[in-house]
């Protein structure tokens, strides 16, 4: 018989930046209640989703993570060849998630972000202040991937039809709806006692209050967008998700969104990726050496 070998396991940074990364997908996941999203208490608006297929998608995720950070210590510096290697890797990762999945679409939105959030902060480590971490993903962002190939995506419909700012423009901006919304919101929740899980709530609810979700606009139209952010600023103005009256507010968004189809999928992968930037500025996970 084997002993159980007990030796700390040495990672390197790529996969600890992926661990990061597949943890805050699993936090968003579990995360519990959401509007209309896949939670612990089951699939929301979704008809072909579930938990445990949202997690498979997750890990599966962990490898083209790890890439991407891989890429972006071997280019050293945000150009066209970091950036065509990420849309690479990118959709290779797309492939091993629908592979996972059985062609349902978990994560798209989730390693747009997160892909290059990695690759930003493999670029420069010591750097890990939310704000430079995002502005080091817009710069990749903004750069053309010659060999991205241009479907007519649900969010180049609604773009069409409505106008709407979509995934792309999010990450060219810096991810306004992360570091202006999302994680003021989580610390000041966290501030005020509400507890980790009711904090990450209302950093949610706090994306949702003007994300133009593509995955809303494309289900239910300009009337699920104004329900999704009307519904989670009434929540925030009742006092959050730690307060009754809150609480009250989100079973009755849950309700409406659910009736409407309009799952926000984009803000819940916003929502990763600002679990994934807190982290990262807190150092968790990061110490260099044994894990
Ligand atoms: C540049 C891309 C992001 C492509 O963007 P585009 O808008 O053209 O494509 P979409 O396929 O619509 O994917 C965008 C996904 O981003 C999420 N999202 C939506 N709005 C926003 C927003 N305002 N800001 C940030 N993120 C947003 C959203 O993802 C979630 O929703 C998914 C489900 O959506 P959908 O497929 O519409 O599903 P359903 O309605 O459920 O479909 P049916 O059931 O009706 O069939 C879910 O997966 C969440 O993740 C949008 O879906 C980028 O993807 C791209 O170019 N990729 C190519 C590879 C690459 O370059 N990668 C770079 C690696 S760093
Ligand atoms: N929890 C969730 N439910 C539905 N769609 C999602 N896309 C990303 N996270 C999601």
């Amino acid at each position: 018989m084997r002993a159980l070998n007990l030796q700390p396991q040495t990672l390197s940074l790529a996969e600890r930046l992926a661990d990061l990364a597949v943890d805050a997908l699993i936090d968003e996941a579990d995360l519990s209640p959401k509007p209309a999203l896949v939670d612990r208490r089951g699939s929301g608006a979704h008809t072909d989703l579930h938990l445990g297929l949202m997690h498979a998608s997750a890990l599966s995720l962990w490898p083209a993570f790890k890439e991407m950070a891989e890429a972006a210590l071997v280019c050293g510096e945000i150009g066209l060849p970091l950036r065509e290697a990420l849309g690479r890797i990118g959709r290779e990762g797309e492939a091993a998630m629908l592979a996972t999945t059985g062609g349902v679409n978990t994560h798209r939105g989730a390693i747009w972000a997160l892909g290059l959030l990695v690759a930003a902060a493999a670029l420069e480590p010591e750097s890990n202040v939310a704000g430079a971490v995002t502005l080091r993903a817009a710069r990749l962002a903004l750069l053309n991937d010659r060999y991205a190939p241009q479907p007519l995506s649900h969010g180049a419909q609604v773009a069409q039809r409505y106008g709407a700012r979509g995934a792309r423009e999010e990450a060219q901006l810096a991810f306004p709806a992360i570091t202006g919304l999302g994680l003021p919101q989580l610390k000041r929740s966290r501030a005020a006692d509400a507890g980790e899980q009711n904090a990450r709530l209302d950093a949610l609810l706090a994306i949702m209050t003007t994300l133009a979700d593509t995955c809303v606009l494309y289900r239910a139209g300009e009337a699920g967008l104004h329900a999704m952010q009307q519904g989670a600023q009434a929540v925030l103005a009742a006092g959050g998700s730690a307060t009754l009256a809150g609480r009250r507010q989100l079973h009755a968004l849950d309700q409406q969104l659910i009736a409407l189809n309009a799952s926000p999928g984009g803000a819940a992968d916003l929502l990763a990726a600002c679990l994934f930037l807190d982290r990262l500025e807190r150092g968790d996970g990061l110490v260099p050496g044994v894990c």
